[in-house]
C-alpha cells in the first residue's frame, strides 16, 4: 500500500524513550523534521541538552529538544521507543493523546498491553531492523543500517500510513507494510534466535555465523521457532542470517541488558513463543531457562 505525499512536509514527531533505538531515531528524523525526546530522568534530560545526540560513526553531533515525561505535549505522531515492560506504566498517559501513534517493541509482548490500552485510532506497529548500542545518555553507536517496517494495527489505523511515508529518508528509511503480525512474527524469529544466544555466550551478533557452533544452534533454534509458528524454516534461516550480517557489530538488546543486570524482554520473545507453542519446543524452553538464570544470577532474587 503506498499513500502519496509531499516529503518536504514537517512532522511534528515525539520520540519517547531517550534508549539506543530512541536517540537513533530521533538523530535521523530530526534531519527534517522537529524532533522532541521524551525521557523520564532529569540527568539524562540535562545530558542531552548540555551534549546534544551523538551517534557514532557520523561526525556531526545534533541538537535535539529534550523534555520530561511528565511535560508531553501532543506532536503530529509518537514513537514509542521503550521496551515493552515499560508500556504498562506508560500506556495510561497516551490514553488522552489523539495523534498517531507507532510503537517501536520487539516480540509480541506489547501486542496484548496495546489491544487492552484505550488508546485513540491510527496505531502503527513497527518491526526496527536497524542495530544500535547505547553508550551513555547522549550517545549510541549505530551498528547496523536496515529499515523501519511499519504496518497498520487494524483497518481504522491505516491513516499513521501516511506519516509513515512523511518519515522515510533514503539513509532511514521507512517502510509501508500491509501485514504488520507477518512482519513482526519474521523478527519474533530473528530475535528468538540471536537474542538469548547472544546473550548466553556475550558475544556480538555477528559471531553467530563465525563460530559454526553457535551457528549450529542458531539454526536449530530458527527451525524449531519457525515450524512452531507454521513457517517454512529456510526461508525464515535466510532472513536470520541477513540480520545477523546487517547487525553483525551489535550486541543485542538482550546482551546489553545483561551486561547493565537490567530485566530482559525474554517473556515477549521466548515466553511469547512458549505460550502459544502446542508441541514441545525444547531448544526454546532451554534458552528460556538459561536467560531466567543469568537474570537472577545478576539480579538476585528479585521479583519483576
Ligand atoms: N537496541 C537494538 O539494537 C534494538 C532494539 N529493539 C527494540 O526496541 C525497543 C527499545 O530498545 P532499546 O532502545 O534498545 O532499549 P533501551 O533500554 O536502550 O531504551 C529504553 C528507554 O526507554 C526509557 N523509558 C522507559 N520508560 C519510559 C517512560 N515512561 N518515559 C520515557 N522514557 C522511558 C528508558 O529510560 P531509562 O534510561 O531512564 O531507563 C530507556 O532510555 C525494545 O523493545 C527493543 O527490543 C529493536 C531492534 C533493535
Ligand atoms: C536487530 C537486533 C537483533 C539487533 O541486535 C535486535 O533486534 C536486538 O538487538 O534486539
Amino acid at each position: 500500500m503506498r499513500y502519496r505525499c509531499d516529503r518536504s512536509e514537517k512532522v511534528r514527531v515525539g520520540v519517547i524513550g531517550g534508549g539506543a533505538v530512541g536517540l537513533l531515531t530521533a538523530y535521523f528524523l530530526s534531519a527534517q523534521h522537529d524532533v522532541t525526546i521524551y525521557v523520564r530522568r532529569q540527568e539524562q534530560k540535562s545530558v542531552l541538552i548540555q551534549q546534544g545526540v551523538v551517534v557514532e560513526p557520523y561526525v556531526r553531533k545534533k541538537s535535539i529538544k529534550v523534555k520530561c515525561i511528565e511535560d508531553m505535549v501532543e506532536p503530529d505522531i509518537f514513537l514509542i521507543c521503550v521496551k515493552s515492560y515499560h508500556l504498562p506504566a506508560l500506556l495510561p498517559s497516551l490514553e488522552s493523546i489523539r495523534c498517531p501513534i507507532l510503537f517501536m517493541q520487539n516480540g509480541m509482548g506489547h501486542i496484548k498491553w496495546i489491544k487492552e490500552a484505550a488508546l485513540p485510532s491510527n496505531i502503527g506497529i513497527a518491526v526496527f531492523e536497524h542495530g544500535v548500542r547505547k553508550i551513555n545518555d547522549n550517545k549510541v553507536l549505530h551498528t547496523g543500517v536496515g529499515r523501519v517496517r511499519v504496518g497498520a494495527f487494524t483497518e481504522d489505523d491505516l491513516d499513521i500510513l501516511h506519516y509513515v511515508s512523511l518519515l522515510h529518508q533514503d539513509v532511514f528509511p521507512f517502510y509501508q507494510e500491509m501485514d504488520w503480525e507477518t512482519v513482526l512474527q519474521e523478527k519474533l524469529i530473528a530475535n528468538a534466535v540471536i537474542n538469548p544466544i547472544t546473550a548466553i555466550f556475550q558475544v556480538e551478533n555477528g559471531v553467530l555465523l563465525e563460530n559454526p557452533h553457535l551457528a549450529w544452534m542458531a539454526k536449530k533454534v530458527c527451525e524449531e521457532v519457525a515450524t512452531s509458528l507454521g513457517q517454512p524454516w529456510e526461508k525464515k534461516w535466510e532472513y536470520v542470517k541477513g540480520i545477523i550480517q546487517s547487525t553483525k557489530e551489535n550486541r543485542s538488546s538482550m546482551l546489553v541488558d545483561m551486561d547493565h543486570c537490567r530485566k530482559t524482554e525474554v517473556e515477549e520473545i521466548l515466553g511469547y513463543l512458549l505460550d502459544r507453542a502446542k508441541e514441545e519446543i525444547p531448544y526454546v524452553h532451554y534458552l528460556y531457562h538459561s536467560i531466567k538464570a543469568l537474570e537472577r544470577q545478576k539480579r538476585g532474587d528479585v521479583e519483576w
